[in-house]
């Protein structure tokens, strides 16, 4: 039932809904208690031989009446209720849609995602379930339940009545029993479920790596067993389901046996005529529903509950990201990175360590170093994906980062992630992502700059196609360079390329380098990479070594100073130097490529 006392903020908003869907219920209700007194009268008077046509013609046309009524309230009470339902399962879901959408990367790497879309699916349809189909259950037991119990007593016998309801507390106790094996139960079969969508959707996401390993045949064993894993889970929920209805069909039979057995008795020593009987146990029949509906009701509850708290677990969840600040200005100015240490969460080794430059405002820095020395993780630190874990701070003008509001901090920059992402929507849509009311000219100019106009000019359909899923594959080249133009055409203060330029050959790098250098002079670009060469011409290198800062300064300086930059820019010299070489001979003819 806690549910419905965590759900009240939810009935509170819609109550002339639900008030609207009661009432139409306890109509119904009334109507339906008219027929099985005609058929009484009917039966008396036929008895009473006292039946005449024109009483016969009354009673039917009440009848009808009551019928006609009867449908107009149930299609009442259905827009009404489950109407309301669907509202709350929307609002349910915009919630956990915002709640996602606030959440910090750090969350969406613990958690999987089949598991948050059957939060927002299954969970949310069981959740509606109760607020719907439970709520009806329950005030059409009591309602259609108790307005039968008291026509019951009055019109015929209260002591028959008292009677035929003995066996009612055992099927209370047993159906409220079996809610409660239905909510362990429950929860499994959704966590089950959750696995099994987490399975498929990485499957799909993952289709290219599984077909080119041959890994077709495992990993469909593998969804063979997650998916016997849910069957048998909702096998044992069936279990349960299965207990409530013999239940409840055996305690009304137990109330037909005593009801006829007491009620013949009565009928005899005339304490009721025989058509009083006959209304009791149509009645009685009547019975039937409001008894399942308080089977259906307890079960609903506890799915309902077991749902809901899965819900809840989300929604409690802290954002790692602090959302108080300072200040509501916009961050402008020098970067200044003066970081003590700072560990990775739920690790114990430290991350990063002594980590001390500064960005001038409207200069370009490069940001070097082997693979895993902690270049990302400083770009990330400074997008505030990881808030509360570092000593010391990242001070951006006149505050430290984590005064500024984090929405006015990240619209200074334009992102380009290591692991580019693009939507399943046209080009164009993916490059004025930021705004897509944007002029044409916009987008071409970014794309111009990004290299990449031309590859987009070439397809068919040109922006308009559609790529990703529902569209073309495109080269990792290309997808990297979109994803630069898209950063680019917001024009951002701070652009950031977090090795983004990988996947494109040295002399597109040198062209789109030249491009930004051209175009954002005043502006502040933050570049890290694998090739030297992304980064020479850079105001500022640092070189980044197991989580510190291992050199500094500018391409002259580090060329003087003969680190690892140093080395490392000499040997990607020499093997560039070499491959056009090799390229120049090869074109000539002197090579014989084939010996
Ligand atoms: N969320 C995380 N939790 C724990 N460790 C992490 C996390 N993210 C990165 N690391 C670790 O931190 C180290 C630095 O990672 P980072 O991505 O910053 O390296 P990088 O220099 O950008 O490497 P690359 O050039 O290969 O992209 C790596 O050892 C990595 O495994």
């Amino acid at each position: 039932m806690n549910v419905y006392k965590k759900l009240s903020w939810f009935f509170k908003r819609e109550w002339k809904l639900y008030v609207g869907g009661v009432i139409a219920l306890v109509l119904v209700a009334l109507m339906e208690l008219i027929p099985p007194q005609i058929i009484g009268r009917v039966i008396d008077y036929i008895t009473e031989s006292t039946l005449t046509m024109n009483t016969l013609s009354i009673l039917l046309v009440i009848l009808i009446v009551a019928g006609l009524l009867t449908y107009i309230f149930r299609y009442f009470w259905r827009v009404f209720i489950f109407g309301a339902a669907y509202r709350l399962g929307k609002t349910l879901r915009e919630m956990l849609f915002k709640k996602y959408s606030d959440m910090s990367t750090l969350f969406f790497q613990k958690r999987r995602t089949g598991d948050l879309m059957a939060h927002a699916t299954n969970d949310i349809n069981a959740v509606q379930g109760t607020a719907g189909a439970g709520i009806l259950t329950i005030a059409d037991s009591l309602i259609t339940g108790g307005a039968v119990l008291v026509t019951m007593a009055l019109t015929v016998s209260p002591k028959l009545t008292l009677i035929a309801m003995i066996p009612l507390p055992i099927m209370v106790v047993l159906t409220s029993y079996y809610g409660r094996l239905l909510n362990k139960g429950f929860r499994k079969a959704q966590a089950a479920f959750s696995s099994l969508n987490d399975k498929t959707s990485e499957s799909i996401a993952g289709v290219k790596v599984i077909k080119t390993f041959g890994y077709e045949k495992a990993d469909e064993e593998d969804f063979v067993e997650l998916s016997e894993d849910v069957v048998d889970k909702n096998l044992k929920v069936s279990r349960i389901d299965a207990l409530f209805d013999p239940t409840i069909m055996a305690v009304i039979g137990v109330s037909y046996f005593l009801s006829i057995f007491y009620g013949a008795q009565m009928v005899v020593a005339d304490d009721i005529t025989l058509g009083q009987l006959v209304t009791f146990t149509t009645y009685l029949g009547m019975m039937v529903w409001p008894m399942l509906a308080l089977g259906w009701f307890f079960n609903l509850v506890q799915r309902g509950s077991a749902s809901y708290e899965r819900i809840e677990e989300i929604m409690n969840t802290k954002n790692n990201i602090g959302e108080d600040y300072l200040t509501e200005e916009r961050p402008r100015g020098d970067i200044k990175f003066d970081i003590k240490s700072f560990t990775f969460p739920e690790e114990e080794e430290v991350g990063l360590r002594d980590v001390k430059f500064t960005i001038a405002e409207g200069t370009t820095v490069g940001i070097v170093g082997r693979t895993g020395s902690g270049k990302s993780a400083l770009v990330r630190l400074l997008l505030r994906e990881f808030d509360t874990l570092y000593a010391n701070d990242i001070v951006y003008g006149d505050y430290p980062i984590r005064d500024y509001r984090i929405d006015k901090l990240r619209e200074q920059f334009g992102y380009v992630p290591q692991d580019h992402f693009l939507f399943s929507t046209s080009i164009r849509d993916n490059i004025a992502f930021v705004n897509p009311e944007v002029d044409d000219e916009v987008v071409f100019n970014a794309t111009r700059l990004a290299y990449v106009h031309e590859d987009i000019e070439r397809f068919t359909e040109g922006y308009d196609t559609v790529v990703g899923e529902r569209g073309v594959s495109l080269s990792g080249g290309q997808k990297q360079r979109i994803s630069i133009a898209r950063a680019l055409v917001a024009d951002p203060e701070v652009l950031i390329l977090d090795d983004s330029l990988s996947a494109v050959d040295a002399e597109t790098e040198e062209a789109i380098l030249n491009n930004l250098k051209a175009t954002r002079e005043r502006k502040t670009n933050i570049i890290t990479a694998h090739r030297m060469s992304a980064v020479a011409h850079a105001d500022l290198i640092i070189v980044m070594e197991s989580g510190t800062v291992s050199e500094m300064g500018t391409h002259d300086e580090l060329m003087v100073s003969k680190g690892w930059y140093h080395d490392t820019f000499k040997a990607q010299s020499l093997r560039s130097a070499l491959e056009s070489n090799l390229d120049e001979i090869v074109e000539r003819g002197d090579v014989d490529g084939t010996e």
